[in-house]
């Protein structure tokens, strides 16, 4: 195994500090969900349209009604080629969330929408469908069958799907290589490890080529290096491929290290949707300020948001540079080597400046100055195409 070493991007798409200068296609959602809730309980259709019980918090609502809100009035889309996390604690109600997503749990009230397609109208063999092309699971119990070779767990998926056994070996060999387990495809799952299995069951997921992946934690039953490991193998995955991905997971860490965007759940609701940078410098109220607290501020938030205007064209013309998209750690290294501010640049135009107490105030956890300068209000002078930022 170990096959998770950098890898140069050179798929499709590199979402993962791609900044805000994302193609069109980014905005194009996989899932649309709106105004979704699964309701456990007695009578369940009644909550969702009923002001005063849906106004009550989990415990009154459980006292008065036997009912459940897993999942409260959520809304949000899955965008094409991001990798999408759903972080909360234990019950907040991610798995739920998700699985609603094929209606491997059916909603209560809200619409769900797969590249515009109704879920919640798919008959039986149209949700068949979706859940074996277009969006695979790969669980936390990996659920591999016992008694098949790695290579036919892998084709397991296509084999359902009907096709021939000599296409299908030939496509989950490639996958088993992919996956980094290029030698192993004769063993049976009781001879892998278990970061191993957990590889061979991200291999059948991606063996149907689905359009998207949905992870329900399925690395939280592993030791922290495979784990660290199975992070990069998927980080290493959507570099190459671009595949558009739903993670579930309760680790912050995790989900700082794996989400273009972060939605943060607690007691069934979204409390903030955002990039990691927005959640860790713009908490959206106590709760998720609590979260996020240990997080190293410098190493999640950028230059161009701890970044000021240029005070003078002499200003914006000198000093080193640091990309945008550089983080607080690597702008600090940049100043602290030239003893002096550094210009956040952006294809030879400064964008901003850098100094030593911007990015103190950061470290400090205080407000950042208010960043996204335009563009054009700050390449006063700076005329350096050619310069490479750190
Ligand atoms: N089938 C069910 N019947 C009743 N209540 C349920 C059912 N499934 C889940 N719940 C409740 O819904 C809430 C959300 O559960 P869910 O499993 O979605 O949370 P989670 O965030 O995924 O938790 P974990 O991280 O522990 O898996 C919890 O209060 C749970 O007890």
């Amino acid at each position: 195994m170990g096959t998770a070493a950098p890898t140069a991007s050179n798929g499709p798409k590199n979402t993962k500090n791609a900044g805000d200068t994302g193609n069109a296609e980014a905005t194009v959602p996989v899932f649309s969900v709106e105004g979704l809730w699964k309701v456990f309980g007695p009578k369940a259709d009644r909550i969702p349209g009923d002001p005063e019980l849906t106004a009550l918090g989990q415990a009154e609502l459980r006292a008065r009604t036997g009912c459940t809100a897993a999942v409260r009035d959520v809304s949000f889309d899955v965008r094409k080629g991001e990798v999408f996390v759903v972080m909360g604690l234990s019950g907040s109600g991610k798995s739920t969330l998700v699985r609603c997503l094929t209606r491997l749990i059916e909603p209560t009230a809200g619409t769900i929408a797969i590249d515009g397609e109704d879920v919640r109208a798919m008959d039986r063999g149209r949700l068949r469908e979706l859940r074996r092309h277009r969006a695979a699971m790969v669980f936390q119990h990996f659920g591999l069958l016992p008694h098949r070779t790695v290579l036919d767990n892998v084709a397991y998926g296509l084999e359902i799907q009907g096709v021939g056994r000599t296409e299908r070996r030939a496509r989950a060999a490639e996958v088993v290589a992919k996956v980094g387990l290029e030698g192993m495809e004769q063993r049976r799952p009781a001879q892998l490890s278990g970061g191993q299995r957990q590889r061979v069951g991200l291999a059948r997921a991606l063996a149907v080529d689905p359009e998207v992946l949905l992870f329900d934690e399925p690395f939280s039953a592993l030791d922290p290096l495979i784990r660290r490991d199975m992070q990069e193998e998927v980080v290493r995955l959507h570099r190459e491929e671009g595949r558009t991905m739903v993670f579930i997971t309760h680790d912050l860490q995790e989900a700082l290290k794996l989400g273009d965007r972060i939605a943060l759940m607690r007691d069934g609701r979204v409390v903030q949707l955002g990039t990691p940078e927005e959640i860790v410098a713009s908490p959206a109220d106590d709760y998720v300020r609590e979260f996020v607290r240990d997080v190293p501020r410098e190493q999640v938030i950028t230059a161009r948001r701890a970044m000021r205007p240029a005070d003078s064209a002499e200003e914006a013309g000198n000093g080193p540079a640091v990309r945008p998209d550089a983080t607080v750690a690597e702008a600090i290294e940049a100043v602290a080597r030239a003893g002096g501010p550094a210009r956040v640049m952006d294809q030879g135009r400064c964008l901003g400046v850098v100094d030593a107490p911007a990015l103190l105030a950061v470290v400090a956890g205080k407000a950042a100055a208010p960043a996204a300068v335009a563009a054009d209000d700050a390449s006063a002078g700076s005329g350096a195409a050619s310069e490479e930022p750190v």
